[in-house]
């Protein structure tokens, strides 16, 4: 017995339009049995699958590439589409009951009846009232009672197997081969048929659905891309789905004409698709859509639907032009024929229900998700009273529909691509982008990057930011930033509880709908700095972001529902990893980027900075020129922190000065030409008035000869004067002009007018020269003026290394004596040092004072010297043991009144007995102490390995000692005469 409720009971049950909508919708799809897309896979056994459950259809045949939505009441015929749903062979046949009677009552009576009429057919007799010929349906899925079904291949029924579920044998009917001699004519079919189904959708929305999921599903992303480039472009032109659809119709067009050959096969296919969608979203009665179906004769079956689509073009025409009377027309049409297709009433939900099943994600989202979404859809389409109520389930489905469910860009783990882009945008870096390639590999291997994830720690702006850019870049996957430094509210990550207005979800829900992926590149900066306070922990909703085992199921509050983020690939920033709490850090791989030396600086600015700023700065090559000097002089005067991004704010400043300069220059331009515009003008009606007077003179003489008295000598004279200074005059304007088109040609004014091109020779110098010399006038005075603060270290003056999450500086420490007295010995601290390091000073008295005894027993300095430790810089605060050895050195050069040997820095923590622990930063301090222009470093024995592993150009230069006891400072400290 077969309980079975097509599309129109979805229609009856949902009690609206839009869910008749869609229930009577066809979804088309292009995917073919030998080539299933990754939206939905066809299992291998297609061919093999001759036995099937049949399922009568009562509104319409199901036709190859379209999808059907049913809803299936009877528990056995159910449980039957399960199993074949889970087993090797998904699939059910669909066949149209032949009777209109069974449709003309279900259109008119509730759904229940329909069931009973159903149920009255049984084995024989129902195998009587189906076409033999039907449809081979993929079963794409099965929720509750709903079976969403695809089209896939004609069938033919052979015998009947079992009655209850009715199960019958088929095989497969294959179309007949066409000769290549009426290529010509089924071509033209083929044209007239797309050119009728333009002139269709040019006019009406109607199949927006349908031709919009096609346009999507169209042979992979080679042809979605194109059709969206296309569409993108035409959108401008045309508003609305219509254009959407006729692009599609012109992606078929373009394919048959060979555009983008090679991606489809344009002799075969084309024309069978085309015959079968111009069937399935056709307006016509569903027996004539069963004779398309049973055709198989392509040319045939394209003139059928020629046929079909005409009388749907008079009809959309007629709609356009008399649309009262034509939708009753429409109405009576669909009552004949089971066809929905006309009316378009529209439901508050409709919106939502078309970003989701228009897309064809159905599949994609989880069930869970797919309930939550109708609930909602059919409380929004209710109409709650309270408006309040509907706007904020309407904001909630705005999020919820809009997530990209099964959205994914094409990972790409091309290795050498890979390099071939971190080494486009950033210098040097060696060993963080071997580090990430090597991360990339592990992708190719496995096709997935996930797992660890990356940390990228280091000072500020040495590229942490920049490089996660470029991953997502190699990775061809989207890029998101989270701040989180100073996040102190876990609904920044999880969202808001309860779905009132103005509630929003977690900054990762914003991320996926911004980006339109689910496997985006999220970049968490600043993990070091997260925030905390007394009621909130947002640490715990990191972890659970970040934690490959709870983020398969990330909750959002807001959502309510849980999303999975395994395909995300998160890249964190942190200036320091120490602030990183365990259970974080412990989920990461951390690269460090420890800074730059001069050189590499000079490449990066050079080479990258220079360029990118001006670009940015809207100047032109040309224009500018920064010398190598000037850029030296930048680093080493202005800019000596570990990253860059202080030299490129500089070089930003001295572009934006230059910038004002040239718009000055081009505004006092114009001035100039209006200038010699008037004085041109000027000059012109000097010249006529000149030529006036020399007229009226000749007007005059011969006046005077007329009267008859000749010309007197004064009037002469006076008339010769007059005509001598009107020709000077006319002379100088001649000149005027001339110079002004002088200082046209020299200023080129049009170039700086108009941004026009300039001759040969003012390209070839630039307007702009920045070297050392006139770098102050655009960057002010320099920050670091000497090199050092002292030039020959005083007595009990060393200077130590020092590491923050700045990068590494150096810093002195100072001692000197305060008073003398029996037994007054002791030491104050100043210089806002923590508690570790007041901790070491104290250490370092005691030694300090051990190895005086041990040295000179006789000298009681520490004894009864009142001494004064201090570390500039005053204000800044400071910790850490890594200045114990510099302290006792200080404290020795004090007592032993013996400064240290010059361009000496040091750094190693200090035991009670003298032994010297190894520091951290060993890079950092290194590269420090080069800027300070020390030539003698003293590092812990146990740095030593770490300081081999540096680059050449860190190392160069640099006499190191590495000591294990404090004895051999003393050695290299005062041992040496200087
Ligand atoms: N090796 C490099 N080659 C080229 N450009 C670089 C390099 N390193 C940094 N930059 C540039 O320096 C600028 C600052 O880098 P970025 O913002 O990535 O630093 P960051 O380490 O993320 O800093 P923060 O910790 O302050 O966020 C960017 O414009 C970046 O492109």
């Amino acid at each position: 017995m077969l309980k079975l409720f097509t599309s129109h009971h979805v229609a009856s049950r949902f009690k609206n339009r839009s869910a008749h909508k869609l229930a009577r919708r066809g979804f088309f799809s292009t995917l073919t049995d030998s080539k299933p897309t990754n939206t939905v896979s066809a299992k291998p056994c297609i061919d093999d699958c001759q036995t099937v459950v049949a399922l009568p259809l009562l509104r319409k045949p199901l036709i190859p590439g379209f999808y059907m939505p049913l809803y299936v009441k009877d528990p056995k015929v159910l449980a039957a589409l399960q199993e074949s749903k889970s087993g090797r062979a998904p699939y059910a046949g669909a066949f149209l009951l032949k009777d209109d009677k069974y449709a003309s009552t279900a259109s008119s009576s509730s759904s229940f009846e329909t069931v009973n009429i159903l149920d009255s057919l049984k084995g024989k007799e129902s195998l009587n009232k189906i076409h033999q010929v039907g449809t081979l349906a993929q079963i794409l899925s099965i929720q509750g009672e709903q079976v969403i079904l695809i089209g896939r291949k004609r069938l033919q029924i052979t015998e009947m197997l079992s009655e209850d579920p009715l199960t019958v044998k088929t095989h497969h009917i294959k179309d007949k081969p066409y000769d290549k001699d009426d290529e010509v004519i089924i071509k033209a079919t083929y044209f007239e048929v797309i050119s009728m189904l333009r002139d269709v959708l040019e006019t009406t929305s109607l199949w927006r659905d349908q031709v919009k999921t096609y346009t999507q599903d169209i042979g992979g992303s080679n042809y979605r891309k194109l059709a969206e480039t296309i569409l993108q472009k035409r959108r401008r032109k045309f508003t609305g789905f219509g254009a959407g659809i006729f692009e599609a119709i012109d992606v078929f067009y373009q394919k048959l004409t060979g555009f983008g050959a090679g991606v489809f096969d344009a002799n075969d296919l084309n024309y069978k698709k085309l015959a079968d969608f111009g069937a399935g979203i056709s307006g016509a009665n569903k027996h004539k859509i069963q004779e398309v179906l049973e055709e198989l004769d392509v040319h045939k079956r394209l003139v059928l639907v020629k046929k079909q689509v005409e009388v749907d073009k008079i009809q959309v025409f007629h709609a356009s032009i008399f649309p009262e009377s034509t939708a009753k027309t429409v109405e009576d049409k669909q009552e004949e024929s089971g066809s929905a297709n006309y009316v378009e009433k529209t439901q508050p939900s409709d919106k939502f229900r078309e970003r989701v099943y228009s897309k064809l994600i159905l599949e994609e989202i989880p069930k869970h998700v797919v309930k939550v979404m109708e609930e909602k859809f059919e409380k929004l389409d209710r109409g709650e009273k309270d408006s309040r109520s509907t706007e904020s389930i309407y904001n909630y489905l705005d999020w919820l529909t809009a997530l990209p469910w099964g959205e994914c860009s094409d990972d790409s783990f091309d290795v050498l691509r890979a390099e071939k882009i971190l080494d486009e945008d950033h210098y040097g870096l060696r060993d963080v982008k071997e580090r990430i390639l090597e991360f990339i590999a592990v992708g190719t291997l496995t096709s997935n990057p996930q797992g660890r994830i990356i940390c990228l720690s280091g000072p500020p702006g040495v590229g942490k930011t920049s490089i996660a850019r470029s991953v997502a870049r190699a990775l061809n996957r989207k890029f998101f930033r989270i701040a989180v430094g100073g996040l102190s509210d876990s609904a920044e990550i999880k969202g808001e509880r309860g779905i009132y207005i103005g509630a929003a979800p977690g900054k990762m829900v914003q991320c996926l709908k911004e980006v339109g992926t689910e496997n985006p590149l999220v970049l968490l900066d600043e993990i070091d700095k997260l925030g905390k306070s007394s009621r909130d922990d947002p640490e715990g909703a990191l972890l659970e972001l970040l934690d490959p085992q709870q983020n398969t199921h990330f909750l959002d509050y807001f959502l309510d529902v849980t999303i999975d983020l395994s395909k995300v690939l998160f890249v964190c920033t942190a200036n320091d990893t120490d602030k990183i709490s365990g259970p974080l850090l412990d989920r990461m791989e951390v690269i460090e980027l420890a800074g730059y030396t001069t050189d590499e600086k000079m490449h990066i600015a050079r080479d990258y900075l220079l360029k990118n700023v001006k670009r940015k700065c809207g100047l032109k090559p040309e224009q500018v020129d920064v010398s190598d000097t000037a850029l030296l002089s930048l680093i080493e005067n202005y800019c000596r922190e570990a990253g860059v991004r202080n030299i490129q704010k500089h070089i930003e400043k001295i572009f934006r000065k230059i910038a004002l300069k040239l718009v000055r220059q081009q505004a006092s331009a114009l001035a100039a030409m209006t200038d010699l515009k008037s004085s041109e003008t000027d000059a012109k009606g000097s010249i006529e008035l000149t030529n006036e007077y020399l007229r009226l003179a000749d007007v005059l003489k011969v006046f005077e000869y007329a009267v008859g008295g000749g010309p007197t000598r004064e009037k002469s004279r006076e008339i010769a004067l007059k005509l001598g200074r009107q020709q000077a005059s006319t002379k100088a304007a001649k000149t005027d002009l001339k110079s002004y088109n002088e200082y046209l040609r020299l200023m080129e004014l049009e170039y700086a007018l108009a941004g026009g091109p300039m001759s040969d020779k003012s390209r070839a110098v630039p307007e702009f020269t920045i070297d050392a010399s006139n770098l102050a006038d655009y960057v002010g005075k320099p920050v670091f003026r000497g090199e050092k603060i002292y030039e020959q270290t005083p007595v009990g003056v060393v200077m130590g290394l020092a590491w923050t999450s700045m990068g590494g500086s150096t810093l002195y420490i100072e001692t000197t004596f305060v008073e003398e007295g029996e037994g007054k010995g002791g030491l104050h601290i100043t210089g806002h040092l923590g508690k570790v390091m007041k901790e070491s000073a104290e250490i370092a008295h005691t030694v300090a004072r051990r190895i005086m005894f041990d040295k000179d027993p006789g000298n009681l300095f520490f004894a009864n010297s009142k001494l004064h430790l201090h570390v500039p810089e005053g204000a800044t605060p400071k910790d850490g043991p890594s200045a114990g050895c510099t302290m006792i050195t200080s404290l020795l050069s004090l007592a032993m009144k013996k400064p240290v040997r010059k361009d000496l820095a040091m750094t190693g923590e200090v035991t009670l007995t003298g032994r010297i622990l190894p520091i951290g930063g060993l890079k950092e301090k290194t590269m420090a102490a080069r800027r300070s222009q020390v030539k003698v470093i003293i590092f812990p024995e146990a740095n030593r390995r770490d300081f081999e592993g540096l680059e050449e150009s860190v190392k160069e230069g640099l006499d190191v000692h590495f000591v294990d006891e404090y004895e051999q400072i003393f050695e290299l400290a005062f041992g040496h005469d200087h």
